[in-house]
């Protein structure tokens, strides 16, 4: 077995992996990339685009059914399912090969395959590999899918997102388990295909989302698509007559058979695969390193983290920024880059959508003030018949920007403009009086922020 020495090793050839190896090698380190998988990262393979080509394949066939409202006709609406996942499986493959440009281009020697798992503070293991030392370690290695235990007697028959993509069509009927993001997203294109389908949470809310009156929109709008079980658990899973029987309790305590069960109930860090307990770093108790979210760096250790492995804010740009910085300070320890902290952001791309920008309704301070406007009479969403949503933007009581939670069609905009405002400590007042092109939805934006500004007036008064 062949030794390697190096600067730097990383863990995961994802976004946060590739991030990492690119600005480590821009500092001059010698640096390795570790990969367990066939690569292409979690998002162009099994995440954000072949489900956001799903969730397209679902908009274009709910467009051509509301066509007459405008007066053009389409005919009948009919969904081919193998056509639409053999385009979702083009558009995967169209991705993914560009990701593999990127990773080809590595020398070969700088790339290597199979599973790393630490055997000492400095020294990694790999499967069927070399043993690597190197002065600094990061860990990108991501998150995976769970499997509740209850679904282990049909798992045969239960799909995850890792393995959705590959489904040969349409299923008729689809079980959803977990009402978070992946869930939400699959569900609601999945039911403007034609499947009937039934969501099932344990918990009381939808996408996490703290804010009652966002929360309700949400769930009464995805309701009108397909039904939604929350404060559910399930009871029994099994196959009869070749399909899935579940059983759940609950207010809606009921059972039913399905087609294909999704599991969408939450992605945990690999972590537990890495034998972290020879690495020499502290961590919390579900095993996650402790670290430090300006530097990446966990402890006083050589050890650097990452992208989804952190087990906090596990979507693409927070992948790809943390890996930009832990692949930075691993070449530079002893210079270490500390990294500003944006805003957290989530867009979950529903119809409507839903977001989630700064802090989060849960942990607003108590004199906060928050600011309410509704799509529903906005000039833009009315002539598109985009439906309706709600924006709620909380300030302090100083009047300076500090969350929202958005709800509606192409929330996407403002929250992005929200996330700004407060990476750049904007007031509402400065936020009211920005350009806002008429007609758009952001104008909704502007309208809370005005509605925020009148009632810190009454407060104040
Ligand atoms: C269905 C779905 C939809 C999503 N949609 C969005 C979206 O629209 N927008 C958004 O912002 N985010 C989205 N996300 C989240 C986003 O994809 C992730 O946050 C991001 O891809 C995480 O990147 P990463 O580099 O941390 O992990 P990954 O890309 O998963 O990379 C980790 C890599 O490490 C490898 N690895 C693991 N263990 C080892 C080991 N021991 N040795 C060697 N290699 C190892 C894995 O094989 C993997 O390739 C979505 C996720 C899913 C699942
Ligand atoms: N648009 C996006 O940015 C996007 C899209 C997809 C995924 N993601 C990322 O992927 C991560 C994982 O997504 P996810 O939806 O799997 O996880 P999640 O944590 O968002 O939601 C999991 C849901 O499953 C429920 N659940 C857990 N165990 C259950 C059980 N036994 N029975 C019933 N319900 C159960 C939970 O109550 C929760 O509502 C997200 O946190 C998100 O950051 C992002």
């Amino acid at each position: 077995m062949h030794r390697i020495d190096c600067d730097v090793a990383i863990i995961g050839a994802g976004t946060a992996g590739l991030a990492a190896y690119k600005a480590a090698t821009a500092e001059g380190a010698h640096a390795v990339l570790i990969e367990s998988g066939p690569g292409g990262t979690t998002c162009a393979r099994v995440g954000c685009m072949p489900s956001k080509a799903l969730i397209a394949a679902g908009r274009t066939a709910h467009h051509a059914r509301q066509a007459a409202m405008f007066g053009v006709t389409v005919g009948d609406v009919t969904v081919d399912g193998p056509a639409v996942m053999d385009r979702v499986r083009r558009e995967r493959d169209y991705f993914v090969a560009s990701v593999m440009e990127d990773v080809d281009a590595i020398p070969a020697d700088r790339r290597i395959a199979g599973h790393a798992r630490f055997t000492a503070p400095g020294q990694l293991s790999v499967d069927g590999g070399p043993d690597i030392t190197a002065r600094t370690i990061v860990i990108a290695a991501g998150s995976a899918p769970s499997l509740p235990e209850i679904l282990e007697p049909v798992a045969e028959h239960v799909r995850t997102s890792d393995t959705i993509f590959e489904i040969p069509t349409i299923p008729a009927t689809l079980a959803v388990l977990g009402a978070g993001v992946i869930g939400l997203e699959l569900a609601a294109a999945f039911a403007r295909l034609g499947t009937r389908v039934t969501m099932i949470d344990k918990g009381d809310v939808i996408a996490s989302i703290a804010d009652p009156e966002a929360e309700r929109i949400a769930r009464d709008r995805l309701a009108q698509d397909f039904t939604i079980l929350l404060g559910a658990d399930l009871t029994a899973a099994d196959l009869v007559d070749g399909k899935i029987r579940l059983a759940w309790d609950g207010d809606h305590a009921g059972d039913a058979m399905f087609d294909l069960v999704l599991a969408a109930a939450g992605r945990p860090p690999v972590s537990d695969t890495l034998n972290l307990d020879a690495a020499g770093i502290d961590r919390d108790d579900h095993g996650t390193p402790h670290f430090d979210a300006g530097t990446g760096r966990c402890g006083d250790s050589m050890v650097f983290i990452a992208g989804d492995a952190r087990a906090c804010r596990p979507v693409l740009h927070e992948a790809a920024r943390s890996g930009r910085l832990a692949g930075h300070n691993a070449a530079r320890p002893d210079d270490l880059r500390r990294d500003p902290i944006l805003p957290p952001l989530t867009i979950t791309y529903t119809d409507p959508q839903i977001t989630m920008v700064g802090c989060d309704y849960d942990e607003l301070p108590s004199d906060v003030v928050i600011g309410s406007a509704t799509f529903g009479d906005n000039g833009r969403v009315h002539i598109d018949a985009a439906g309706d949503g709600i924006v709620r933007l909380y300030a302090d009581h100083d009047g300076t920007v500090i969350g929202a939670t958005i709800v509606g069609p192409d929330a996407e905009h403002p929250a992005h403009m929200v996330a700004l405002g407060i990476a750049c400590g904007l007031t509402l007042q400065e936020l009211a009086d920005q350009a806002y092109y008429h007609p758009t939805v952001m104008e909704v934006l502007q309208n809370a922020a005005r509605d925020a500004l009148s009632t810190l007036a009454k407060s104040d008064a």
